[in-house]
C-alpha cells in the first residue's frame, strides 16, 4: 500500500521538489521501508535520489538541493513483490524510450507472464524481482511501439491501454516523461487510490497541478480542487500546455476500492472514493457496539455486567473505538501511551522488528486496566502480533477480563494487491474460529465485525455512491480481477527461498501448537 505523489508546477522555473517532501510526510503511513523522489529539469534531464528509510532519513537537505525542476514524482514503498532491497526503491527509471520515471502503488498478480513476455517477446531486461519495474518496461514497451521521434498525448493513452491490457492486479500509478509532463493511471477496478487536484498560483493566476494516494497530501498543498481518478481512467498533463487531458482509456471493469484502506491503510482525514475514512471508522465503531450489545443479550447480559472499559489499540483504532464506546454508554479510556517516536508497525519489513516494536510503541497504564473488565477495540487483527503482546500487557497491567473486538471481520487468506501476505499461515485466523484466535491470543473473547456490517459501515458514507463494491478477498478468499492458482504456488516458493534466506528470523508468527 505505498503512496505515490506526481507534482507539476505552471512557473517552469519553480523547484517541485519542496512541495514533494512535504507531501511525502502526509503519506509516510503508507510505506516505511523506502523512499523516492525524481525530479525532470527544464532540459529534459532527471534528477533523483532514493533509498531505504523513511522521509526524513533519505531526503536529507543536502540530496534536496540536488533536485531541480518544476515537475516530479515521488513514492513511499511498503514492498509487496520483491525484496526491501534499496535497488527495488522507486520510483523506477528507463531510459528508452524518451526517458521514463515512474511509481507504482499496488500489487500485480501476474508477474511471472509479464516477466516472459518482456523478455521473449520485446527483450526488455529485468533487473529485480519487483513488479513495478515490470509494470514501467511494459508501458515502455507499449509507447516504443508508437516508433514516434516525439510522442502526444493520444501515444500515451494507447500506450496505457496496453498496460491495462497486459497487466492483472490493483495498480494506481504516476509517471513523468523526461521533458514532456507527467500523468497518472488507475486499474480497471479501482483497487487502489489515486486523487488528482488543482490549485491556482496566486501570482499568476496559472495553474498547478498533482496526483497522490490520499487526499490529504493534496489539501494540505493547497490543492482544493481535487477528484478521484476513476478505475481504468488515465489524466496526462503535458508541461507545455498545462492543460490536463482526461481519458477513459479502458471501459471500467467495477468500481471497487480496497476496503482495507478504510479500515487500516489511510490516514483518516483523508477521502477516498467520496468517502470520508473518518466517518467509515466512527460508523465501524457504531456498528461494532450494536453487535457487542446483541451478542451479550444473547446471553442475557447486560453491556454494562460485562465490561466496565473500552480502551483503544492506538492508533488507527481510536476513531472507532471512541464511537462504540459512546453507543454502548461506557467509558472511554487512553490506557495504553504510544511512543510517537516508533512508527506503524504492521508495515515493517519483519516479524522480529514488528514484536519488538509493539513493546517499545505501547505502554500500558495499570490505573486504567487494574481490576477492570476491559474491551479493547483495533480496527484489524492480521497477524496477531500486536494482539498478543497487547492483551498481554493489560493482563499484566491488572486486568480482570479482556475482551478484544476488531473493527474488520476475520482475516483468512492474502492480500494480493498490496499487503505483504505471502504466508497465509502468518495469519492468526487461518484454518482457526474465533475461539481458538482468543485462546491464541490469550483474549476471553474475539468478536469480530462481520464482512456485510462492515461493507455498510464504508459505503453509507459515500457522498456520491459512486463506488459500487469493495475488493474485499482478504476476508473472503474471492478476489476482484480473479488470479491464478499458480500465483499462491509461486508466493509460497518465494517464501520458502526467503525464510531459507533468513532462517534465523522467525517469519510466521504462530506455529502448529500456537506458540510465538
Ligand atoms: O495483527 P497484527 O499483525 O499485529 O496487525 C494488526 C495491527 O497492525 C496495525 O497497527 P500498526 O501499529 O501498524 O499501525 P497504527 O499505529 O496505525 O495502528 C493495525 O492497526 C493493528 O493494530
Ligand atoms: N505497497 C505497494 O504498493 C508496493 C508496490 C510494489 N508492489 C512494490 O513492492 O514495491
Ligand atoms: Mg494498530
Amino acid at each position: 500500500m505505498c503512496g505515490i505523489i506526481g507534482i507539476i508546477l505552471s512557473n517552469p522555473d519553480a523547484m517541485a521538489s519542496p512541495e514533494l517532501l512535504d507531501s511525502t510526510y502526509y503519506l509516510q503511513h503508507r510505506g516505511q521501508d523506502a523512499a523516492g523522489i525524481v525530479t525532470c529539469g527544464s532540459h529534459g534531464r532527471f534528477y533523483q535520489c532514493k533509498g531505504n528509510g523513511m522521509a526524513r532519513d533519505v531526503f536529507t537537505p543536502n540530496k534536496m538541493s540536488g533536485l531541480v525542476g518544476s515537475m516530479g514524482i515521488a513514492h513511499l514503498r511498503y514492498p509487496t513483490a520483491g525484496s526491501s532491497s534499496s535497488s527495488e526503491a522507486q520510483p523506477f527509471y528507463v531510459n528508452s524510450p524518451y526517458g521514463i520515471s515512474m511509481a507504482h502503488n499496488g500489487n500485480l498478480v501476474n508477474g511471472t507472464n509479464l516477466k516472459k513476455y518482456l523478455d521473449e517477446d520485446v527483450h526488455r531486461h529485468i533487473n529485480t524481482d519487483s513488479d513495478s519495474e515490470l509494470l514501467l518496461n511494459i508501458f515502455a514497451a507499449e509507447l516504443e511501439q508508437r516508433g514516434k521521434i516525439r510522442v502526444n498525448t493520444d501515444d500515451i493513452f494507447k500506450a496505457l491501454l496496453g498496460v491495462f491490457n497486459r497487466c492483472v492486479g490493483g495498480y494506481a500509478c504516476v509517471g513523468m516523461l523526461a521533458g514532456y509532463g507527467i500523468f497518472g493511471f488507475r486499474d480497471p477496478h479501482g483497487v487502489r487510490p489515486l486523487v488528482f487536484g488543482e490549485r491556482v498560483d496566486p501570482v499568476s493566476g496559472k495553474k498547478d497541478y498533482m496526483f497522490a494516494s490520499e487526499s490529504v497530501a493534496l489539501q494540505s498543498s493547497g490543492f482544493t480542487q481535487w477528484r478521484d481518478i476513476l478505475p481504468g481512467e488515465a489524466v496526462i498533463v503535458p508541461k507545455d500546455t498545462m492543460q490536463p487531458v482526461f481519458k477513459q482509456v479502458i471501459a471500467r471493469k467495477s468500481y471497487s476500492p480496497d476496503i482495507f484502506e478504510y479500515v487500516y491503510f489511510a490516514r483518516p482525514d483523508s477521502v477516498l472514493d467520496g468517502i470520508s475514512v473518518y466517518r467509515s471508522r466512527l460508523a465501524m465503531g457504531d456498528m461494532l457496539a450494536e453487535n457487542i450489545r446483541q451478542r451479550f443479550a444473547q446471553r442475557q447480559k447486560s453491556v454494562k455486567d460485562m465490561i466496565d472499559v473500552v480502551i483503544p489499540v492506538p492508533d488507527t483504532s481510536r476513531d472507532a473505538a471512541l464511537k462504540c464506546a459512546v453507543n454502548l454508554g461506557l467509558p472511554y479510556r487512553e490506557g495504553f501511551v504510544k511512543n510517537r517516536y516508533i512508527g506503524r508497525t504492521f508495515i515493517m519489513p519483519n516479524q522480529k522488528e514488528r514484536k519488538s516494536s509493539v513493546r517499545r510503541k505501547l505502554n500500558a497504564m495499570s490505573t486504567e486496566f487494574r481490576d477492570k473488565n476491559v474491551l479493547l477495540i483495533d480496527d484489524s487483527i492480521v497477524r496477531g502480533t500486536t494482539s498478543k503482546e497487547i492483551v498481554q500487557m493489560a493482563q499484566e497491567a491488572g486486568a480482570k477480563a479482556v475482551y478484544f473486538a476488531s473493527c474488520a471481520p476475520a482475516i483468512r487468506y492474502n492480500h494480493i494487491y498490496g499487503i505483504d501476505l505471502a504466508d497465509p499461515k502468518a495469519l492468526v485466523a487461518f484454518n482457526r474460529s474465533d475461539e481458538e484466535v482468543a485462546g491464541l491470543i490469550g483474549a476471553d473473547e474475539v468478536i469480530y465485525q462481520n464482512l456485510d456490517d462492515l461493507i455498510d459501515c464504508v459505503k453509507n458514507c459515500g457522498e456520491n455512491k459512486v463506488v459500487e463494491k469493495f475488493e474485499v478477498g482478504v476476508f473472503t478468499g474471492d478476489y476482484i480481477t480473479g488470479v491464478e492458482e499458480a500465483y499462491f504456488a509461486e508466493l509460497e516458493h518465494l517464501r520458502a527461498q526467503e525464510e531459507f534466506l533468513n532462517s534465523d528470523e522467525d517469519t510466521a508468527c504462530f506455529n502448529a501448537n500456537g506458540c510465538c
